[in-house]
């Protein structure tokens, strides 16, 4: 049966998911917020965000909330945007609203569920998160995520829904650890960008994401996850992609940095007001999280990498 899908946002994320989903035989609709992005892919069909890549003729493109009204609607929106969304698009109530960003919500330190149960009270929230970059899934290359949803039953049925030939999904009840492991991989990730750009040395990033998973487990567990979720492809799968890759945002916006070079403007780094939110909740609950704090005074200009680096070889000397 074909079934119906809204995918909110026509970045690359929103793209590639929109254009896998149309090829796997749903029926999508892409929605993007400008008229005249909506003008332009409907003549084009080339997506600016992922080079050489033509969005199938049965993708539906609108700019109009009028023309939605999927049973499932994916929030491939960034993360500090998701709010205003929610309240300014409403879904009605028994969607399942599937969050595909990453990050804590600064203002309010949820997560994109936390916020689509205050906002969307009516609908289903689930998170779909992991390791893959927006233009492997457009091109169809094989990719694993984790579809997180605390409704088991609903979650089964997304799995379902949004699995494809290439695109395998794995179901989790855990969307507290799937999504803050998303949000949490990107601040080791401008860290570990941040490493390779000082010449600090491929041992040291090694070190710092070892250190680093174990600040994403004690903050995840903190606010009730579950290990193993930590340990999937919501956690350590998508740390090691980001961290470790010259095509992910938050590691060469890191590289630069820690090279003394300018970061490229205008691109969605999520790591960066994640830092941010994370220091503040690590802060407020007596949370030990270093190397996320020294991420964000250094995004801050409170500290330089190199005291950063410093204070972090300073710590008392522990069992691991
Ligand atoms: N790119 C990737 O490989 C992956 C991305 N993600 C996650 O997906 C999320 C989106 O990232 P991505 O698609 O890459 O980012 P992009 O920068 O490519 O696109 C962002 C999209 O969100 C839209 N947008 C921005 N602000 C708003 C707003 N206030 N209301 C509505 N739409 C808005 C943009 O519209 P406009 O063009 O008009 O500004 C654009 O369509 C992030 O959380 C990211 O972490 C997850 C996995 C992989
Ligand atoms: O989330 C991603 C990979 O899973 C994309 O990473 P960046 O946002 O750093 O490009």
């Amino acid at each position: 049966m074909t079934q119906a899908i809204d995918v909110m946002g026509a970045g690359a994320f929103g793209s590639a998911l929109a254009i896998a989903l149309s090829r796997d035989g749903s029926d999508v609709t892409l929605w993007a917020r400008s008229s005249e992005q909506v003008a332009a892919l409907r003549e084009t069909r080339e997506v600016a965000r992922l080079p050489g890549v033509i969005l199938p003729k049965e993708l539906r493109i609108t700019s109009d909330a009028g023309a939605l009204g999927a049973p499932i609607r994916l929030l491939a929106i960034p993360m500090q945007a998701l709010a205003q969304h929610l309240q300014l698009l409403p879904a009605r109530g028994g969607t399942a609203l599937v969050a595909c960003c990453k990050g804590i919500d600064l203002s309010t330190g949820l997560g994109p569920t936390g916020l689509i149960a205050r906002d969307a009270p009516g609908c289903v929230a689930a998170v779909l998160t992991g390791p893959s970059f927006a233009a492997d899934i457009a091109r169809g290359l094989p990719t694993a995520l984790t579809l997180a949803c605390a409704d088991a039953q609903a979650g089964a049925k997304l799995q379902s829904a949004l699995s494809t030939e290439t695109l395998r999904l794995y179901r989790s009840t855990d969307p507290t650890g799937a999504e803050l492991g998303g949000a949490l991989k990107n601040v080791i990730a401008i860290a570990a960008g941040m490493v390779i750009g000082a010449g600090l040395g491929e041992s040291a990033r090694a070190a710092l994401l070892t250190r680093g998973y174990v600040e994403m487990q004690r903050l995840a567990l903190h606010m009730g996850a579950r290990p193993e979720t930590l340990a999937g492809l919501s956690g350590f799968g998508d740390m090691v992609l980001t961290a470790t890759s010259g095509l992910s945002r938050n590691f060469t916006f890191g590289r630069a940095l820690g090279a003394g070079s300018a970061p490229s403007q205008g691109a969605t780094v999520e790591g960066r007001a994640t830092a941010r939110a994370v220091a503040r909740i690590a802060a407020d609950q007596g949370i030990d999280m270093p190397i996320c704090t020294m991420v964000s005074a250094v995004l801050e200009n409170t500290l330089t990498i190199e005291q950063a680096t410093a204070a972090l070889l300073a710590r008392d000397l522990r069992e691991e």
